[in-house]
């Protein structure tokens, strides 16, 4: 009887909840079968897409949590999401966006009791673990946050289904059609824009796509729509009517001038790489560019950050009032505060002194607030900053932390990881090309990019993101942290690192705490737009040889780097064109085992030019720098790998006839380490 009572309560709310406009969270704790059978029975009791998210589907409709990401821009009412063997935090907030007024989310979860210890396969993404491991940190937070928001239903196995109080709320009134006032504000404007770029940003749900749309409707010439899927599309074809008229960035990319619009609308821009962008730009009269700012991957903000700071002539707006669900939505609520999508307010700073601390995380129980702010702070000022950093952070071993702050608020943040310490032998399998195992970013990379076989078994203390309140920049604030950092490393690593996406701007603070330039690599990266460099911070004397060694390289083969990186890099060239023992080891590394080429481009310049056998692909794509596509067609391969493999023979060959003694050496002890494990 008391079940049937909270069944019939759980119909009521969920008519209040479509009356009131607003979507919550249901908790599902317990065994599996249990979950499974409540799932089945809520689907059957309330009508409703019931969208199923997670592996072994339960229901029709479904998606994986890594295809989640395809779903933006899509809308459905009540979804399952299955946390029970790990959560994956950007999916979850993914999902919440999509849902319809009047919806539960229901969230699937082990027994309450057992959450915090038990593995969480989806940590295998972050945290550079062999395998699952459990989460405790993350868990506590979230089960306090389910614990302290009234407005979500936890219903766990053996105990019955109770619903709180909710407060009563006014009716909600679906919007209508017609432009909200914040839309029509950015319409008139749009409609009297002289050529340029304009980008709308808000949270989800706010209205973005429809005021495309709507743009589309109002304009006098013509307009045309590009987004990363047309799936994600529909909103904005809706409001577009007949107007709406779709061409897939690839297709456009390919032809730009057999496309002419006065308007193009980028939906959903912050997912396009920022070349392709910049393209597609640079063609069209008038560019809207929407996007969603919040903090996961591809999202908004890294895209206002970088992307929109870099473009010249740029209006921005913003929408704040939601349209898909009411405001003071509790969903959005719970997500939020699990998430810390609510960034600070950096429009003041406090000036005061600033003292800095340690931070270490709780042994066990919910971060603390301190640890919160920095994410938020960082979160605010990196454009990579997503959900898996607030899980790595919590949960990952080996993480550091250092805070700076003035009067109780956190203005800096420091957020190091440990890395290196590999075995001598893995640390060559690196260097060969043999093995990548996950995490050790700049570790593997000295040994697999740079000169040094064994620079994976030094120890390291990565800095991997620092930031400082933009009110207190430029007050050696970034360079007191880094210093503590400094102190605080020398117990147990032989040197701090960095990597980062290089401006000159950033280098100048790098070098001003002591770093040196190591690594610059060879490609723009496609969300940053900018090259990945690396640098070194000595601590020890095997820290002090690596580094010193890894400089050297770096001005030895700059001249024949500078050419492929289309920015001025900072190092004094050294003019060597013999070969020497280094060379020789890193072309053994190259012709015999998988050295890529980008990491030998030295030392292939300096033997094309002690060697006069021919070498035509080396040649063509090393010293002449053709394109993958053209050598191709030249010597008639067949694609990318059959190239590589004839280049590497002909370093083969150059070796064997430049000394063969030398070259079966070398071949003997590089095949040995194929065989390591
Ligand atoms: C791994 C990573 O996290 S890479 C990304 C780094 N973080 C970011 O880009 C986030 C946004 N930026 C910031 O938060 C800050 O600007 C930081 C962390 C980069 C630097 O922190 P700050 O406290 O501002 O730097 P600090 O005052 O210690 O600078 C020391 C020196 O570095 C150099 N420097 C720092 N910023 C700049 C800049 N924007 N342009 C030129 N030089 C600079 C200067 O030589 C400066 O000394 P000076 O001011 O006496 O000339
Ligand atoms: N003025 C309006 N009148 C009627 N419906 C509207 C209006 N503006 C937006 N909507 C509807 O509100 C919902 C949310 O709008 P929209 O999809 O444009 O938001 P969004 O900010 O692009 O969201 P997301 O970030 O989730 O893609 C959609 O169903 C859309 O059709």
């Amino acid at each position: 009887m008391a079940r049937i009572d909270a069944m019939e309560q759980l119909r009521q709310a969920t008519a209040s909840m479509a009356d009131a406009g607003i979507r919550r969270m249901m908790i599902l704790s317990g065994e599996s079968v249990w979950s499974s059978q409540q799932v089945q029975t809520l689907a059957r009791q309330h009508p409703g897409d019931w969208l199923w998210v997670g592996a072994a589907p339960e229901l029709p409709l479904h998606c994986a949590t890594s295809a989640m990401r395809t779903l933006l821009g899509r809308e459905f009412l009540h979804a399952v999401f299955d946390a029970r063997n790990g959560l994956d935090a950007e999916a979850l907030a993914a999902l919440a966006g999509t849902l319809k007024a009047g919806s539960w989310l229901v969230l699937l979860a082990p027994v309450w009791n057992d959450w915090p210890m038990q593995p969480d396969c989806d940590s295998s993404r972050w945290s550079e673990q062999p395998e699952a491991i459990p989460t405790p940190h993350f868990i506590a937070h979230l089960q306090h946050c389910i614990r302290a928001d009234s407005e979500c239903l936890l219903w766990q196995q053996h105990q019955p289904l109770r619903l709180p109080e909710f407060p009563p709320r006014p009716k909600w009134h679906a919007a209508s059609g017609a432009p909200f006032d914040e839309q029509a504000a950015i319409l008139n404007e749009l409609a009297q824009m002289p050529p340029g770029v304009a980008v709308v940003t808000a949270p989800r749900g706010r209205g973005k796509s429809a005021l495309a749309g709507m743009l589309l409707r109002m304009i006098p010439g013509k307009g045309l729509v590009t987004a990363p899927g047309k799936a994600a599309t529909d909103v904005l074809a809706e409001h577009a009517g007949e107007r709406f008229n779709f061409v897939a960035p690839d297709a456009l990319l390919a032809n730009t001038e057999a496309f002419q619009a006065d308007w193009l609308i980028i939906d959903e821009a912050a997912a396009i790489p920022a070349p392709q962008l910049r393209k597609l730009i640079a063609h069209f009269p008038r560019v809207l560019l929407t996007t969603t700012v919040q903090g996961y991957e591809g999202t908004g903000r890294g895209f206002v950050l970088k992307f929109c700071a870099s473009l010249d002539a740029l209006t921005r707006y913003t929408l704040s009032t939601p349209i898909r669900w009411a405001t003071n939505d509790p969903l959005e609520h719970l997500i939020d505060a699990v998430l810390l999508f609510d960034e600070p307010d950096v429009t003041s700073a406090p000036q005061g002194a600033i003292s800095l601390q340690a931070i270490e995380r709780n042994r066990e129980g919910e971060p603390s607030e301190q640890l919160q702010d920095m994410y938020r702070l960082l979160s605010g000022a990196h454009y990579r900053t997503s959900p898996l950093d607030w899980r790595r952070m919590l949960d990952a071993p080996g993480q550091h932390f250092i805070a700076a702050i003035s009067e109780d608020e956190t203005i800096g943040a420091t957020w190091l990881v440990e890395e290196g310490g590999l075995d001598e032998q893995l640390s060559r399998a690196v260097w060969a090309g043999f093995r990548r195992p996950r995490g050790n970013l700049v570790a593997q990379s000295l040994a697999a990019h740079g000169g040094s076989p064994l620079a994976a078994t030094l120890k390291g203390l990565r800095v991997s993101r620092i930031a400082v309140h933009p009110l207190r920049q430029r007050q050696q604030i970034g360079q007191q942290m880094i210093a503590l950092a400094r102190t605080q490393a020398q117990q147990g690593a032989d040197y701090l690192s960095v990597s980062f996406g290089f401006t000159n701007e950033l280098w100048r603070f790098w070098e001003s705490c002591g770093f040196v330039l190591v690594r610059v690599g060879s490609h723009r990266e496609a969300s940053s737009g900018c090259y990945t460099a690396m640098a070194l911070l000595p601590l020890t004397a095997q820290g002090e040889a690596l580094t010193r060694h890894e400089q050297q390289r770096l001005e030895r083969d700059i001249s024949w780097l500078q050419p492929w990186i289309d920015q001025p890099l900072p190092v004094i060239p050294r003019e060597e064109t013999t070969l020497n023992s280094d060379d020789w080891l890193e072309l053994a590394g190259f012709a015999f085992a998988h050295r890529p080429l980008e990491a030998c481009l030295g030392s292939l310049n300096r033997l094309l030019l002690s060697c006069d056998l021919p070498l035509n692909a080396l040649r063509g794509r090393v010293q002449q720098r053709l394109s993958v596509e053209a050598i191709c067609q030249q010597l008639q391969i067949s694609g990318r790998k059959a190239l590589l493999n004839v280049m590497r023979q002909e370093a083969q060959k150059a070796l064997e006839k430049l000394d063969e003694q030398q070259c079966i050496a070398l071949k003997d002890s590089l095949l040995q380490l194929q065989f390591f494990h």
